[in-house]
């Protein structure tokens, strides 16, 4: 089955989870996928939240409402794709540059179904390089001490995040353990956050598979 398939059957499996009021959604492809869905079940839920410019214009062109988070509250689920997930629902994302808005809405929602197919799924996190977000000036610095973790990272070019700043992608770093290098990364003077989704892991992860879509929690 081609990726695009897999994608577009775990976004069409998330559809059961979507509650009747408003909806977290995420960012990328996989994410496209389920705002294409969710399009043809407008009606049936209120209103959504996006993470991000590009989500917000494509759930306007489906004629979804798109509301901003501070006027909402707690939202009951939060759906996107990540670029990393392992069992303990650990996850890498941020490979779109969306990381930081995904990160609050994710927050914000009592649950994070990730939607992956199954070339997603990984022992361990960090073949995929770890995105950081970093305020302009401080990218130097931000830099050198990501190197002294051990990465070697390096700057997204041409790049701008919806917030203003700039992506450095972190190749090569040993990720043996996800939330204390997720708290470490954030706690550099600079860093806005990073694609580290350990703190607040997903809860539900629907895998599309070429025998179909398998539902997994953490474990
Ligand atoms: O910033 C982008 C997001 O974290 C995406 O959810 C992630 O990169 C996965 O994207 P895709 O579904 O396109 O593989």
């Amino acid at each position: 089955m081609k990726q695009d398939e897999l994608k577009q059957a775990v976004a069409r499996a998330a559809i059961d989870y979507v509650p009747q009021g408003i909806i977290g959604v995420g960012t990328g492809s996989t994410a496209n996928f389920f705002i294409d869905e969710l399009a043809t079940i407008r009606g049936r839920f209120e209103a959504a939240v996006a993470s991000s410019e590009a989500t917000a214009q494509r759930l306007k062109n489906h004629g979804i409402q798109v509301l901003d988070l501070n006027s909402v509250g707690e939202l009951e689920i939060y759906v996107d794709g990540a670029d990393e997930i392992t069992r303990h629902m650990h996850m890498i994302k941020g490979g779109g540059g969306a990381l930081t808005r995904e990160k609050i809405v994710a927050a914000c929602s009592k649950k994070f179904i990730c939607l992956a197919d199954d070339s997603k799924l990984v022992e361990v996190l960090g073949k995929f390089p770890l995105p950081v977000e970093v305020i302009p000036m401080a990218q130097s610095h931000v830099a050198r001490e990501l190197v002294k973790l051990g990465g070697q990272p390096v700057l997204r070019t041409g790049f701008t995040t919806d917030n203003g700043n700039v992506i450095l992608d972190v190749h090569n770093l040993a990720i043996t353990n996800p939330v204390e290098l997720e708290k470490q990364i954030n706690q550099i003077v600079g860093v806005v956050t990073n694609g580290l989704f350990a703190q607040r892991p997903a809860d539900i992860l629907l895998l599309g598979t070429a025998d179909g879509v398998k539902t997994m929690q953490a474990g």
